[in-house]
């Protein structure tokens, strides 16, 4: 499990082992994790051009350490001070190991540019003379190393409102902080590597599964298992204007945990989905869980979900379905999968501010309308009514193709018939269905039953660890 908290439970950490540590130790450990982070990006660090960008906090002062240690390993390091103020000690640390402080017309000669400019102080944006020397660097494609977090950005929330670093990879200290994970910041931070500094921490504002958790989490039969106690999903989707969504949902369901899919639509559409899927029985019957609303287009019927939504059995709502969802009823049991687009008309607000604010939205939907939300890109967020909130990290973006949603409801459908929880299907399902992506793709185009043909082998290479 990676770990995201907010800057007061890290202020709060860093405090507590400070009071029982040697003054600077933290920014010492700071600083050479991030030092052996450049050197490793740099690949050589002998005669590098390394300019520092350097902020009036202690953001700076790591970078000052940090340039401090790459010179004495043979780097030019030079540092562009932004503020009257700078951290005094590291900065008298640079100059006595041979850097110097220079100008911003060390930028586009440089190999590298360090972003200290703030970390968790900063507010979002940037300064005039930090913009100008942030957009120096990006003209003359000088690859930015982002100390802590890409300043200008707000790092509790993951929303850039202003300019910001665009970092070619983040060295961040103790803990991942919100913008790590949720974007757009997270995409700001390029990959983000994480150096241990031994903070104490309390429970995570923020997670993100990772592979052992999935090991831990899915439903793997056992010996006493048959087809019913491994779960029966119930699929209500597509129909006659839509009929491959049902078919495409219908693979995502097969490759998850389920043991036995039942179809309920339109006979074309039941036709259709037997033919590519032969293992599908057609037709009502008892179920453990419902995936419903893909591609159900103009035939879907808000009464008749609003039904299935009231009832025992949990439901994955998605694209047409989620029309049936109101704030009145007791929806715990749901699992709603909107991409930015739908979660706007659900809240009455515009795509462009879901996709601004994107954990603010998964919030506050998740509360309202007293489901687990899954608002779907290219990281995805999921947010349980009771307030925890995942994160999907590992998707690639060829996985932005027709259908590929479809797959995920009837993977998810398939994973809250196996007993999962709404919040658990929702973040399993995400990795699964990125983890076959990228098994599939190998960085080329992928369609949506291409993705879903992969995810048994997907699945098999996880649980085999
Ligand atoms: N908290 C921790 O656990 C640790 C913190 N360390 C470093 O310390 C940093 C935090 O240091 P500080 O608290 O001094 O804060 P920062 O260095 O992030 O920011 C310093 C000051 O910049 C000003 N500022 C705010 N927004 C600005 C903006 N948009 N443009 C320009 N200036 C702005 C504010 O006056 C703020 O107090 C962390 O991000 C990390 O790099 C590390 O040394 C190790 C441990
Ligand atoms: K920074």
């Amino acid at each position: 499990m990676r770990r995201a908290h907010t800057v007061e439970q890290v202020r709060a950490a860093e405090a507590d082992l400070m009071a029982r540590l040697p003054e600077g130790t933290l920014m010492q450990r700071a600083a050479t994790g991030l030092a052996v982070a450049i050197s490793n990006f740099l690949g050589s660090t002998y005669g590098a051009r390394v300019v520092l960008l350097i902020g009036s906090g202690d953001n700076g002062g790591d970078a000052l350490y940090a340039g401090a240690r790459l010179a004495r390993r043979g780097a030019q390091v030079t540092a562009v001070l932004l503020s009257s103020k700078v951290h005094e000690l590291g900065l008298q640390a640079l100059k006595t190991s041979g850097g110097r402080v220079g100008s911003t017309d060390d930028i586009p000669t440089a190999d590298l540019v360090v972003d200290g400019i703030v970390g968790i102080g900063g507010r979002p944006g940037l300064r005039p003379d930090a913009l100008a020397a942030v957009q120096l660097a990006e003209q003359y494609d000088v690859p930015i190393v982002a100390v802590d977090t890409p300043s200008g950005v707000d790092v509790d929330t993951g929303e850039t409102p202003e300019p910001h670093v665009n970092a070619a990879l983040t060295v961040t200290f103790g803990t991942h902080k919100i913008c790590h994970f949720i974007d757009p910041a997270a995409t700001a931070c390029g990959p983000v590597h994480l150096v241990d500094i031994g903070l104490d921490l309390p429970p995570a504002a923020v997670e993100s599964l990772q592979a052992a958790d999935i090991r831990n989490l899915y439903p793997v039969p056992h010996g006493e298992s048959d087809k019913y106690s491994r779960g029966v999903l119930g699929l209500m989707v597509g129909s006659t204007q839509y009929p491959g969504a049902a078919v495409i949902a219908a693979s995502g369901a097969l490759g998850g945990p389920v043991g036995m899919v039942r179809y309920v639509g339109p006979d074309t559409v039941a036709e259709a989905v037997r033919a590519a899927h032969p293992e599908i029985v057609a037709g009502n019957g008892r179920v453990q869980a419902w995936a419903i609303g893909s591609g159900l287009g103009d035939e879907l019927d808000i009464p008749l979900i609003r039904e299935l939504l009231d009832a025992e059995e949990p439901v994955v709502l998605d694209a047409d379905g989620l029309k049936a969802l109101d704030d009145a009823g007791d929806h715990v049991d749901v699992l709603a999968t909107p991409h930015a687009g739908e979660l706007a008309r659900l809240l009455d607000v515009d795509r462009a501010t879901v996709e601004a604010e994107r954990l603010k939205y998964a919030r506050l939907a998740a509360e309202r309308f007293d489901v687990t939300i899954l608002l779907k890109g290219a990281t995805t967020v999921i947010a349980s009514p009771d307030g925890q909130v995942r994160v999907n990290l590992n998707a690639t973006p060829w996985l932005a193709t027709a259908g590929a949603g479809d797959v995920l409801a009837g993977l998810c459908g398939s994973l809250l018939a196996g007993g999962l929880s709404p919040l658990d299907a929702g973040s399993v399902g995400a990795y699964l269905h990125a983890a076959a992506a990228n098994l599939a793709s190998s960085s080329g185009p992928i369609t949506a039953m291409s993705v879903a043909a992969a995810l048994p082998e997907a699945t098999r290479y996880l649980l085999r660890g």
